[in-house]
């Protein structure tokens, strides 16, 4: 049956400045390069040989997957970029500081624009500093100007429908080196997490989550391959 490992980036650097990142292209922190190593090693460690790594297009998040990949001897699987693996896009509050943010608006907003599942933040301006309209990573591309993690799902779940689920569902094992945001929403989706109980599901950084799989594609077993580094999981869904 079809295994599927979940890895979110190792720290970023706006990670390590509490700075809401969405996504603005910041790169690894030494920290985070050593989670990504250590990531490979785990996963070297479960016996795991992805037959294909799917990424999104930013920086993070590649350089986590070749990281992983590398230091886990598997240098030659194929890797698969796309723009709908992306962190959810965090409007208008990119590049704030998330404690000062709590403190002009309050923790409770700042939850729900964080976790919540259908409250996007605020859009971003159009032309300023994070205005990715010019990016031709997203040449000829409608993209957002805020996501919530619906709106998220809604651009991840196309994406795996027509390249994921059909690679898992021919047999082969899979590694998404992706986002804290786009990753919540992959286990929405498998683990079929009601809308309210998915502000209860945090992924750590660079910890990977082994999914076992049946051939519809459901979780029948789930665990976190750094185990003192591990966050709660959904339960299991009922075939
Ligand atoms: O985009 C970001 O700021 C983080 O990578 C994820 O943010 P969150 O923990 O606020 O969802």
């Amino acid at each position: 049956m079809p295994r599927l490992i979940l890895l979110r980036h190792g720290q970023s650097q706006w990670n390590l400045e509490n700075r809401f990142t969405g996504w603005v292209d910041v790169d690894l922190t030494a920290e985070g390069e050593a989670q990504a190593r250590r990531g490979g090693e785990l996963i070297a460690e479960a016996g795991f040989r992805p037959d294909v790594m799917f990424t999104s297009v930013l920086t993070r998040a590649k350089r986590t997957g070749a990281l992983a990949l590398d230091s886990a001897g598997l240098k030659d699987v194929p890797v698969v970029e796309d723009w709908r693996l992306n962190e959810r896009h965090y409007g208008g509050l990119t590049g704030l500081n998330k404690a000062e943010t709590a403190e002009k608006h309050g923790a409770d907003q700042v939850k729900i624009w964080r976790r919540s599942y259908d409250v996007p933040p605020p859009p971003l301006a159009a032309g300023g500093e994070y205005d990715f309209a010019a990016d031709p990573r997203y040449a000829g591309q409608t993209i957002p100007d805020t996501e919530s993690l619906k709106t998220t799902l809604d651009r991840v779940q196309p994406y795996w429908d027509a390249e994921i689920a059909p690679r898992l569902k021919a047999g082969e094992d899979v590694l998404i080196a992706a986002h804290g945001n786009s990753l919540r929403a992959i286990v929405k989706l498998l683990f079929r997490v009601p809308d309210d109980a998915i502000v209860g599901v945090e992924i750590p950084t660079g910890n990977p989550l082994e999914i076992d799989l049946d051939g519809e594609l459901r979780p029948t077993a789930a665990r976190y391959l750094d185990a003192d580094r591990a966050q709660p999981l959904p339960a299991l869904p009922e075939a």
